[in-house]
């Protein structure tokens, strides 16, 4: 089950020719696709593109209906080697994923695909995820473009230019046989707009059609001597053609005034970032009518020689907005010019920052400094005045954390607790929500090498004595930790211990369902057991354990995976579902039986503040968000007590933790019954008498001591 549903804004993509399209840009993309005749679509989630997978899964009726085929691939690998179906056949396809992570682990199929060449249209749509937000490290997808000759498309954020480059971006491809990226960043992934629609298309020729007649060109396989042609038709014909056929469709575009002797040079993706600098700087509009020419990047690669030698020529200097390191664009910006015998001067880094995002401020900054070196009349009268500077105390922390009931917790509240009995261990971590082990209350976990990597991690650790431990999630697991991590640990006889989280869902990417998913969906075979599929590697020391929650049980079994004589590499599977899915999968079931005035059951935990000692050891061990403290009660006692707020979702682990622990008995388990049935408020009744009946013998006791 997915973060969100797009079944009410499919409808949209249903829209014809000339009706206006409204909403979101990975809806835009969809609806283009759409428009373009794509005969198959795939891609793996990952923000910021977890959205338009779950888009596309969401529209696969209607893509099924217009003869289009679509998948949820297994990686980025999967469904880059998908893109196999435009290399013979004139068949568009379309895959998506997370930049530059996806783009890593997609690119053995990326180079093949792009030394072979296509015949029909290859997009591969790709959500940069650069900057501050961003929850990766920060690279480049340019240096894939530049490897493997592949065409980089950068639309500045605005619906119709979206639009319209899935559709050039097709033809683009087709024309220079060379497969196209699209790179989408955050917020052009939600930027939301209008643009006007044409019909959906059906595709000329289907997935279906095409495996009925099989065509085979070896000169279009990556395999001696067609692979040294490929080089050749590379430079000799692809190049060109892609670059006659973006200059002649004008896929670059041009903003503000003609004539200048000095212009601007930026990335399309960032255009709007620009502007917004521009316009502080009295330079713009909201519109884009800056006083200073820009030619925008819609394409970053390849660069247009002849379009950079007609923009740059008469300009004293060019500033280039060009966001991360290195700086390729510069660099080649600079060649061309420098071909073409002019000696403009290129501006980039020395007045930009040299990494990090390129946010309005941080441009207006940068083209103060351009003007202030290259044309210093138009330069703002006065350096601006950086920013107060805020003390670290002044501003709230909030690190990443595991969400309030999340079944992650407990395993690493348990690996605390072995940790206090055998001493530190090295922990491998992976990618997921889990890597949020790395910061408090837990501190665990030393490195992190990419998805499904946290046994691979772990590999060169051959322990004597201490065993080292892996963890990885399930997403990890399918997304190709059974065969790098797994595999290699049964060949290689490790004897560490791998703990796989198993929440039932990729949670870290939204939520969507994968192999070993407790949920049906009709067109996919989920519920496999990952226990099973670890044997079938060779594991022979595997456990599962149902209940993450249970602090003690989890305990154990990790003691005995680090303890037991048994040599060889161990599996852990610790399940319990996802909390954020659960709770999204309840909240609507709840609401209907509250409704309808069923009888419902919600179970909440609380602390006894007059049995809590108020030394916070039940917080470091849990870190639940729902575990915080207030005042204590007791005027003779001062440290505050823990408390447990409303949005408790009942999960236990703080009182399963402090029991695991022998911390303390004060925490309590509420049971809330909405509608409750007869039987309920005769023992409610009952109950009251009793507690009043004692709390009376006990006021009676007080009163008769009191002086
Ligand atoms: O959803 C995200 O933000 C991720 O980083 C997950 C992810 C998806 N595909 C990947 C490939 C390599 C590393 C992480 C991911």
């Amino acid at each position: 089950m997915a973060e969100r549903s797009f079944k009410a804004e499919i409808e949209r993509l249903k829209l014809g020719e000339g009706e206006t399209f409204h909403g979101e840009g990975i809806l835009a993309v969809t609806k283009a696709l759409l428009e373009s005749g794509v005969a198959y679509v795939g891609g793996y989630q990952g923000s910021p593109i977890s959205h338009l997978m779950d888009v596309f899964s969401d529209a696969s009726e209607l893509m099924a209906g217009l003869g289009v085929h679509f998948e949820s691939s297994a990686s980025e690998a999967t469904a880059a080697a998908m893109l196999a179906a435009s290399v013979n056949y004139p068949l568009r396809g379309a895959v998506a994923w997370k930049s530059v992570v996806g783009t890593n682990v997609a690119s053995d199929a990326l180079s093949n695909v792009a030394s072979g060449g296509v015949t029909g249209g290859a997009l591969i749509i790709l959500g940069e995820d650069y900057g501050e937000g961003s929850s990766i490290m920060q690279e480049r997808t340019h240096a894939f473009a530049m490897k493997s000759q592949m065409w980089l498309l950068d639309p500045r954020p605005s619906l119709p230019v979206i639009v319209d480059m899935v559709q050039k971006g097709f033809e683009l491809s087709e024309a220079s046989n060379t497969p196209v990226m699209l790179e989408l960043r955050v917020r052009a992934c939600h930027v939301t707009g209008s643009f006007t629609a044409r019909d959906n298309r059906r595709p000329p020729l289907t997935v279906a059609e095409a495996a009925d007649a099989p065509v085979r060109d070896t000169d279009r396989i990556v395999l001696p001597p067609a692979n040294f042609l490929h080089e050749v038709e590379k430079i000799e014909k692809r190049w060109p053609a892609g670059i006659d056929f973006i200059r002649r469709n004008a896929l670059n575009e041009h903003f503000g005034t003609e004539d200048d002797d000095i212009g601007i040079i930026v990335q399309g993706g960032i255009f709007n970032s620009l502007n917004r600098g521009l316009e502080l700087l009295d330079l713009s509009d909201a519109y884009g009518n800056a006083s200073l020419p820009i030619y925008v990047l819609n394409v970053t690669y390849p660069l247009i020689p002849d379009e950079v030698r007609d923009f740059c020529a008469g300009k004293r200097a060019v500033l280039v907005v060009e966001e991360g390191q290195p700086e390729f664009i510069e660099h080649e910006l600079n060649t061309l010019i420098r071909r073409a015998g002019l000696d403009t001067t290129v501006c980039g880094k020395d007045v930009l920052p040299r990494a990090g995002e390129y946010t309005a401020d941080a441009i207006r900054e940068g083209v103060s400094k351009f003007l202030r070196q290259h044309a210093p009349g138009r330069a703002p009268a006065a350096q601006s005045a950086p920013p107060p500077a805020l003390s670290p105390a002044s501003v709230p922390q909030r690190p990443a954390g595991f969400c309030t009931g999340c079944p992650e917790r407990p395993i690493f509240s348990a690996m605390k607790l072995v940790q206090k009995e055998i001493g530190e261990l090295h922990v491998s971590a992976d990618i997921g929500c889990h890597l949020f082990s790395i910061l408090p209350p837990f501190h665990i976990g030393n490195t992190t090498m990419g998805y499904g990597l946290g046994t691979a991690g772990a590999s060169a650790f051959k322990p004597e004595g201490k065993r080292a431990v892996a963890i990885m999630g399930d997403g990890g697991f399918w997304h190709n930790g059974l065969t790098s991590g797994i595999g290699n640990a049964v060949f290689n006889q490790d004897d560490n211990l791998t703990i796989i989280v198993d929440n039932g869902y990729s949670a870290a990417t939204g939520g969507q369902d994968i192999l070993s998913s407790r949920a049906k969906p009709p067109h996919r075979k989920t519920n496999n057991p990952i226990e099973r599929a670890v044997r079938g590697v060779g594991i022979a020391w595997a456990r599962t354990r149902t209940r993450t929650y249970d602090v003690a049980g989890m305990r154990d079994t990790i003691r005995e995976a680090l303890t037991s004589p048994e040599k060889g590499p161990k599996v852990l599977i610790a399940q319990s579902e996802c909390q954020l899915n659960r709770q999204r999968r309840l909240k609507p079931q709840i609401a209907r039986a509250l409704k309808s005035g069923q009888r419902v059951v919600r179970e909440r935990f609380g602390v006894d503040p007059d049995t809590c000692t108020g030394d916070h050891s039940c917080i470091r061990l849990s870190g639940c968000p729902s575990l915080s403290i207030r005042t204590n009660p007791d005027p003779l006692r001062q440290d505050p007590v823990a408390h447990v707020e409303n949005s408790c979702v009942g999960c236990g682990v703080c009182g399963e933790v402090s029991h695991a622990a022998i911390l303390c008995p004060s925490f309590y388990k509420a049971r809330i019954i909405s509608n409750p049935s007869r039987g309920d408020r005769i023992r409610h009744r009952m109950r009251q008498w009793v507690i009043g009946f004692l709390q009376r013998h006990d006021e009676r006791k007080l009163a008769a001591r009191a002086f």
